[in-house]
């Protein structure tokens, strides 16, 4: 039962926080109601005065809290909180960081597991900047073309010319083209009607040999004004690749089927731990290259190889995990689904002079479910599969092939607890590592060995 209150105005309360909530906010108990801190760690003692008092039951209804905050939340930065660009912008690195370690830890232990298990979370040395990869809508507003990103839960475009987790260069590169759009007189696309010419645009811009890829997603190739802005497209010079992708639907979905290859190469090249890579548009690369280098150096680490194993590395997108560590295994095989990524990951294997690779297209669960029955020998297991995890029926087939050893890379801590869980009467946690690969977002990012029991 709440207690009403005994604080009266202009009083200095000291807020006790007892844990990070909503959004790493810290929260504070005062006479049973919640007040939420901004940059406060559990267990710390804000001070805080109070400015108001409620009237009906005379609680602090309003508080000013006395310490300063590290990080001033201004009027600009409250776009990329709306737009869902950076949602806790609000927080100190460090605190972001708790936050998402936290994260990782409550959802253990909702799942009965040991919450022990979780390291320190690895930190990023850039906050800002980082992202490798924009996917920008294109709409009119006030008559012209317009790039920006949409408030949350909306489709109301929010006008921006700096995207703060983006490659500054990737940012330059869309309000050049935006720019060249209003110039020609290309319009953005109106979903209400679903009509305009160009819906989006997508850059990805390799980290470390700052190759460029550009796919512009437009409603119909005849467009009549999109030869202008190909050509002139074509002509830049740090554009490695350009594309156009026709999607004519009425739907949220960004991308169409067709890729088109209008200039350039095929693929952009980038480098992960001393390994090239080649990319095409339709696949799968990590986002943050220079925090992906110290996930897979864990994943590395976690397989503990020896030289004489088979290595399954599932999900394998351009296959970069599995080339990373082809050297210390007898073979690796990797399994993806969509199939450009496929034969990236061929292609990437043979420029890195890896023999011992092969890769298969389709779904894991399906692909591991035959293993299992063929009763195949698998002895390390490596799984990085999306947001919903892993599928119920692929955990009976590892349960059945019975790996040594599971390194499981995880983006969301809640299907990695219920998937543990469910493997937990055969195999055993020995750590997990979050790993922050999106500073300023809420997500986070795992990396877990497990070992046989
Ligand atoms: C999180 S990404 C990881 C890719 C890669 N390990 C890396 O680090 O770049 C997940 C990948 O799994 C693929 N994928 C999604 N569902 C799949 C399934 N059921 N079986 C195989 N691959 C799948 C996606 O296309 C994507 O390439």
């Amino acid at each position: 039962m709440k207690t009403t209150t005994t604080v009266t105005k202009n009083q200095v309360l000291t807020l006790e926080i007892i844990d990070l909530s909503y959004e790493g906010l810290g929260v504070a108990k005062v006479d049973g109601y919640s007040l939420f801190v901004s940059n406060a760690l559990p267990e710390e003692k804000v001070e805080a005065v109070v400015t108001k008092v409620g009237r009906k039951y005379g609680f602090a209804k309003t508080l000013k809290i006395i310490k300063k905050s590290p990080y001033r939340v201004e009027n600009f930065e409250q776009k990329y909180v709306q737009t869902g660009i950076a949602p806790l912008i609000h927080l100190a690195y460090p605190q972001q960081l708790q936050f998402k370690q936290q994260q990782v830890i409550n959802n253990l232990s909702k799942q009965g597991l040991d919450s022990g298990l979780v390291q320190e979370i690895i930190g990023a040395d850039e906050q800002f900047h980082y992202r490798n990869k924009a996917q920008i809508p294109v709409r009119t507003v006030a008559g012209q073309a317009t790039t920006g990103f949409f408030r949350s839960r909306s489709h109301d475009l929010v006008a921006l010319d700096d995207y703060l987790i983006q490659d500054p260069q990737i940012d330059t590169l869309i309000n050049q083209i935006r720019d060249l759009c209003r110039e020609i007189g290309l319009k953005g696309y109106d979903e209400l009607h679903n009509r305009g010419e160009i819906r989006h645009i997508m850059v990805r811009r390799a980290y470390f040999t700052g190759e460029m890829m550009v796919v512009l997603v437009v409603t119909s190739k005849k467009t009549k004004l999109l030869p202008q802005l190909l050509q002139q497209l074509a002509q830049k010079p740090e554009i490695t690749s350009l594309y156009v992708n026709v999607n004519s639907k009425k739907t949220n979905v960004i991308l169409g089927s067709r890729f088109e290859l209008v200039a350039g190469q095929e693929y952009i090249t980038d480098q992960i731990l001393g390994h090239q890579f080649r990319i095409s548009p339709q696949s799968f690369y990590q986002v943050n290259p220079v925090q992906t280098q110290k996930l897979y150096q864990l994943a590395l680490e976690a397989a503990q190889l020896q030289g004489d194993e088979l290595v399954v590395d599932a999900y394998c997108g351009i296959g970069t995990i599995g080339i990373c560590l082809a050297n210390q295994a007898r073979e690796v095989v990797g399994i993806e689904v969509v199939e450009a990524a496929v034969h990236d990951a061929q292609t990437n294997a043979a420029i890195n002079n890896v023999h011992n690779a092969r890769f298969i297209q389709g779904k894991t669960e399906t692909v591991l479910a035959q293993w299992a029955q063929e009763k195949q020998a698998v002895d390390v297991l490596i799984v990085d599969p999306p947001r919903k995890g892993l599928d119920a029926s692929l955990i009976a087939s590892i349960r059945a092939l019975k790996p040594q050893r599971i390194v499981y890379i995880s983006c969301n801590p809640a299907t990695l607890a219920r998937d543990l869980q469910l493997l937990e009467a055969d195999y055993q946690a020995q750590k997990v590592t979050p790993v922050d690969m999106f500073p300023l977002t809420k997500h986070v990012e795992s990396v877990i060995a497990l070992e046989r029991k």
